[in-house]
């Protein structure tokens, strides 16, 4: 069996979202999402021009050597770019060779390790009532776990937080970058009080997680996770940049609450270090950004032997493919700990069928060889490509931050 040919293809149902489809000379294709949130363009130009010339005639049955093969063989190794276009590359060819097994993907993992796959929403507002109401939606819906985001008196707009209240949060909002202005200490002041709410009206069972986004230092992580300890925290998430691995050992060092990072990463020695050290609980890599089913599972193993479960980014800016593929790998991964899930418009949908679904703040895999998710190529064209950026911060006397 041979790859025939192979071509990605950009739609922007509501944002934007690069597939690659690879199509075999028995005519079985398989799909992977190689979405890169404000530089999709820039994995099109290093799939086209440098991978897909390099597929054509080898054999999709043979994933680690097509792995290896982008990956050591192209002498420059990792970045975002590089192992997204791995990525899309990898769950595509998983999802050839299950549809050639007829079986669904989680059952060539392994099989399943549990029934379903307990995922996270995002309640957002613009003061702590209206955050509050947004908890309550999630809990009415069946959430069993909620990331809570509020907007912070004295800043003018924040991560996380929508524009207006009940509207869906989307980051890459404007052509280039907007500007948004950051203030650690008003923010430190607040993120207690706003914990303090939710327990107040939603008592001690909901599990309820924070994005800090990595706009702290080390020691401002380390007393944010104390001050919110009496919360307990499913998860205080990317409370640091983490080119710094050893910040998080300060961290740990303070506070009980479980911290979580990884979702920008894409490599497994992004997170050795976080992970031996056992300065993590969770790990965010996810398939689309991380090079792949075949890498991540590796990063997987590693984190088992240490106590570190996944809790695999799921923005809306991964498209259903990776959703998907992320949801059978979820099933099976012994060491899972939650998944998160921000809704894809109906549009996004109807351009990305999909067999999984969610019922009661779970999702549950499909049954269909593959991935069990499609793209409408048709439907696709009529959603044209639109450049969109994330924002950039700045403190308030202008020095660029992390945002
Ligand atoms: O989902 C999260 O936890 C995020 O932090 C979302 C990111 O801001 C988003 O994926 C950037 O593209
Ligand atoms: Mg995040």
């Amino acid at each position: 069996m041979k790859i025939e040919h192979a071509y990605t293809i950009v739609t922007s149902p509501g944002r934007n979202f690069v597939t690659l489809k690879i199509v075999t000379d028995e005519g079985t294709y398989g799909i992977g999402d190689a979405t890169l949130n404000g530089r999709e363009m820039a994995v099109v130009a290093y799939l086209d021009e440098h991978v897909i010339p390099a597929l054509i005639g080898r054999d999709p049955q043979r994933i680690e050597d097509i792995w290896h093969y982008l990956y050591r063989g192209a002498y420059w190794r990792r970045g975002p770019v590089t192992m997204s276009a791995i990525a899309a590359v990898d769950m595509a060819l998983w999802d050839i060779k299950a549809k050639l097994a007829g079986m669904p993907l989680y059952q060539l993992l392994g099989g399943k390790s549990r029934e379903r796959v307990m995922v996270y929403g995002h309640a957002t507002g613009r003061d702590i009532e209206s955050c509050l109401e947004e908890v309550a939606r999630h809990v009415d819906e069946g959430y069993k776990a909620v990331r809570v985001q509020a907007g912070v008196p004295g800043i003018a707009s924040i991560y996380g937080v929508a524009k207006k209240d009940g509207e869906p949060y989307e980051p890459a909002d404007a052509d280039l970058p907007a500007e948004h202005v950051w203030s650690t200490s008003k923010y430190l002041n607040h993120v207690p009080k706003l914990f303090a709410a939710v327990r107040e009206r939603f008592g001690d069972d909901l599990h309820v997680l924070h994005d800090v986004h990595h706009r702290l230092t080390p020691i401002e992580a380390a007393r944010l996770g104390k001050a919110v300890e009496p919360y307990n925290l499913f998860w205080l998430e990317d409370c640091v940049p983490a080119e710094n691995q050893e910040g998080f050992g300060l961290i740990r060092q303070h506070t009980t609450t479980p911290l979580a990072v990884g979702e920008v990463f894409n490599s497994l020695f992004d997170a050795k270090a976080l992970i031996e050290n056992q300065w993590i609980d969770y790990i965010r890599a996810t398939l689309t950004h991380a090079g792949g089913i075949t890498h991540v599972r590796r990063l997987a193993d590693l984190a088992g032997l240490y106590h570190v479960r996944t809790g695999f980014h799921g923005p809306t800016d991964l498209s259903p493919v990776c959703m998907g593929a992320a949801i059978h790998f979820d099933t099976w991964v012994p060491n899972f700990g939650i998944q998160e899930y921000m809704p894809h418009t109906a549009t996004t949908d109807e351009v990305f069928p999909h067999d999984y679904r969610f019922e009661d703040g779970h999702f549950i895999v499909g049954e269909n060889p593959g991935h069990g998710v499609d793209i409408d190529e048709e439907l696709a064209k009529q959603y044209p490509y639109k450049r969109a950026s994330l924002p950039v911060n700045r403190l308030e006397d202008g020095t660029l931050w992390h945002w």
